[in-house]
């Protein structure tokens, strides 16, 4: 067998499954593509976010068994060329993300639309295409996890870093499959936003290097990122709430705000576990404290 017709039994079988599966969950009504996205790469099938998903979990895996398995430790000084791949990217996905909120803010203007309450239009083909770039720049995250394998910093790989990257991938397949625009947009010009000051925070602690008198001054600010990260999450948790009750069923599709609410709520738990290891727990003078420190 080829590996067209293997691509094609796997494509067919994930589909199947995948469709049936949303199908039910939305209580018979089937799943149907946008116009804005049909025909663009990776969206006309669930197939390729799952593949893309699983070579990621795999490669997350077999990554932390290498590390553990060789006892290796978090590089006190990594390799020029990894520094500068870790610069590189994030300095991407810092402009990435500067671009697509204020392209995805311009447009809502544009549309006239609400805070909330929006209906998704099939029209409005150039918002639909900029949460098709949100859905595909969440496979360039993927390389967050990669700078951490490589950087051997095994307390950054996180149960909430490998969950938040891997569902978050598949949630942006749905909407970007079956409807981007309307509602969506708040999620995604949101992310964006909080995305350009997480991915400079990134820039500036990779660009700063590890001395922590040093990072005390650059990154004083990370425990406010971190603030504003939840932040968001309970504005989308409000959204999907307020929504599920007060908007139309014809504008957006219900199934996805109750995604997204009880998506929220996971991850609220996750960062707030999070922040309190982090700030909380270490006592207030280690507050903002990069724990990789202590790894050294
Ligand atoms: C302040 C945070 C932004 C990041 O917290 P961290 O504990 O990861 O931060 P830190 O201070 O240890 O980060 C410094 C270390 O990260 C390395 N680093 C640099 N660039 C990186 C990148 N793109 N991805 C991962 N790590 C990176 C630096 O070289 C440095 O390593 P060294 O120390 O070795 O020199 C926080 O709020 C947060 O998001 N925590 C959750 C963890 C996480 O996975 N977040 C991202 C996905 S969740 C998400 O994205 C939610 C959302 O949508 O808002």
């Amino acid at each position: 067998m080829g590996a067209t017709e293997l691509y094609e039994q796997v494509d067919g079988f994930v589909s199947k499954t995948v469709f049936d599966t949303i199908q039910r969950f939305r209580g018979g009504e089937v799943l149907t593509q946008s116009e804005i996205t049909k025909g663009l790469p990776c969206v006309d099938s669930p197939t390729p976010v799952v593949l893309g998903v699983s070579s990621y979990l795999i490669f997350v895996i077999l990554g932390l068994t290498l590390i553990k398995t060789l006892d290796l430790k978090p590089r006190t000084k990594e390799p020029a060329v990894l520094k500068l791949f870790v610069i590189f990217h994030n300095f991407v996905c810092f402009a990435l993300s500067l671009y697509m909120c204020v392209g995805i803010v311009i447009e809502a203007i544009s549309h006239r639309y609400s805070f909330w309450g929006n209906a998704y239009n099939s029209k409005q083909i150039k918002m639909g295409h900029l949460l098709y770039i949100f859905y595909m720049s969440k496979y360039i995250e993927f390389m967050d996890t990669v700078i951490m394998i490589l950087k051997r910093n095994t307390r950054q790989i996180s149960l909430l870093h490998v969950y938040h990257h891997a569902s978050i991938a598949i949630i942006w397949w749905i909407i970007s499959y079956h409807a981007p625009g309307g509602e969506a947009y708040f999620s995604a010009a949101l992310n964006s936003g909080v995305h350009v000051f997480m991915y400079l925070y990134y820039l500036l602690a990779a660009t700063v290097g590890k001395n922590e008198k040093v990072r005390r001054k650059y990154l004083w600010w990370g425990k406010y990122l971190t603030q504003i990260q939840m932040f968001q999450f309970v504005l989308n948790m409000i959204q999907a709430y307020t929504d599920l009750k007060f908007l139309e069923s014809w504008k957006y599709p219900r199934f996805l705000f109750k995604i997204l609410f009880y998506y929220m709520i996971s991850l609220l738990g996750l960062f707030g576990n999070f922040y309190v290891q982090k700030y909380v727990a270490p006592g207030p003078k280690q507050a903002g404290k990069i724990k990789s420190d202590k790894a050294e």
